[in-house]
């Protein structure tokens, strides 16, 4: 069973518009002008059981306001939506018992209050049994090291804490689907982990659906088997991070540092049968970016045994770079494969203008990431984790010609 099921949706707000100067102020008194923003269009996906999803987007992409409706709090304008088959706007009582929610930025906790009575007070909220409640947050609180704060008011805890709270706020009730709005926001990198570490055991353990929504990368490495990536309300790339690391990412990059000038014709000599992709940043550094396929160090033996190497460096294609690539260009349509092969044909790309970055990493690309399921292009012809060949060219209706809400929000 899917844990959530999206058909269509669409979210619209009306905006009301303000004219200029003292002479449109003194208008729109008496006539106001609105406008429509639709800040969801018309997306479709399913999410099963147990899986922890990626909801990723530039700001302004249209997330919150699909965790909004996903949540009930707000109502769609089209489309139909599940979660756990519940319609969230419709069930709201019955339903808000099987899900959890972590809004990064705002608290759930009351402020002047010890932590363990805003416990209380959800416990009463959820109608969760005290003996339930006890073995629950028992539980929690040993997880996230809580014992120390327990009796202190929230407004004195810092924002790790308040966060390792507001986790345990949300899953008192033991619900089974839980959305995360940038829960990492802010955290330290020590923090960071600790909740990473906590969310995976959750998921582990009760087979706890989670939909996080961040725009911290590392997060996603580190938790999520599926990425949703959304840009301008319509979703570009459904699929695995598997797939979007082996269509995207260019690939190991191996940086070389020559003892003597190498032209770039030379280098691809040096290669000659490999699939491999060199890029030059001066005739005395070069990288070539080796795919999933090669074995690296074949690759570096081949070359060190033709050139002279004064240093050399391996470095894994992360998920930021090639987020950010896609970004850059604006579709998940056209991979980095292809770019590459255009590129190729300049006589030097600038170093300045990678998109991969030094990563530190040296393990072989996405060894520990399970597969994900199987992807689908939806009616709204986003990406779905295809092969680059089968994606590219299309074109996707998110791309250029971004709707500003700047106008102002409405409150729905
Ligand atoms: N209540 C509202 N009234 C009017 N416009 C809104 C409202 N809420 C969101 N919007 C607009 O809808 C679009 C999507 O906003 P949303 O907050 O969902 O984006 P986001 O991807 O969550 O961004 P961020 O990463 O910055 O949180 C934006 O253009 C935003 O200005």
């Amino acid at each position: 069973m899917n844990a959530i099921e999206v058909e269509k949706l669409r979210k619209t707000f009306r905006v009301q518009r303000n004219r200029e100067g003292l002479k449109g102020a003194f208008q729109d008194l008496f006539k106001r002008e609105y406008s429509e923003v639709m800040a969801v269009k018309d997306i479709s996906f399913a999410i099963p059981q147990g899986e922890i999803c990626g909801y990723i987007g530039e700001n302004g992409a249209g997330k919150s306001t699909t965790i909004k409706m996903l949540t009930g709090i707000l109502v769609p304008t089209a489309g139909s939506l599940k979660v756990q088959g519940y319609v969230p706007h419709q069930e709201r009582e019955a339903f808000v018992k099987h899900i959890g929610v972590v809004f990064g930025q705002r608290s759930q906790l009351w402020w002047d209050i010890g932590v363990i009575e805003s416990f209380r007070l959800l416990r009463k909220v959820y109608r969760v049994p005290e003996q339930d409640f006890n073995r629950r947050l028992n539980e929690l609180i040993e997880r996230l090291s809580l014992q120390e704060l327990l009796n202190r008011p929230v407004r004195k805890l810092s924002l790790g804490q308040r966060m390792r709270c507001e986790l345990v706020a949300a899953l008192l009730h033991q619900p089974e689907v839980v959305f995360l709005d940038e829960p990492t926001i802010g955290l330290d990198i020590v923090v960071k982990a600790e909740i990473r570490e906590f969310l995976l055991h959750m998921n582990k353990e009760y087979g706890t659906t989670i939909l996080l929504t961040t725009h911290d990368l590392q997060d996603i490495e580190a938790l999520c088997s599926r990425v949703i990536m959304l840009d301008d309300g319509n979703i570009i790339y459904d699929g695995s991070l598997d797939t979007l690391k082996s269509t995207w990412g260019k690939g190991r990059e191996v940086r070389l540092q020559f003892a003597k000038p190498m032209e770039l014709s030379e280098l691809h000599q040096l290669t000659a049968e490999l699939p491999v992709t060199w890029e030059a940043a001066s005739k005395l550094e070069a990288s070539v970016y080796v795919p999933k396929e090669l074995n690296v160090s074949d690759v570096i033996g081949l070359i060190v045994g033709q050139a002279s190497i004064l240093d050399l460096s391996i470095h894994e294609t992360n998920t930021d770079d090639i987020v950010r690539e896609i970004y850059k260009t604006g579709s998940a349509s056209a991979p980095a494969v292809e770019m590459l092969q255009r590129s190729q044909e300049a006589e030097y790309v600038s170093m300045g203008e990678r998109s991969i970055i030094d990563s530190g990493a040296v393990n072989p690309q996405d060894a520990d990431i399970a597969a994900a399921p199987v992807d689908k292009t939806s009616e709204n012809g986003h990406a779905s984790g295809e092969p680059a060949a089968e994606t590219a060219g299309r074109e996707f209706a998110g791309v250029g010609g971004r709707t500003s809400a700047s106008e102002g929000k409405s409150d729905e």
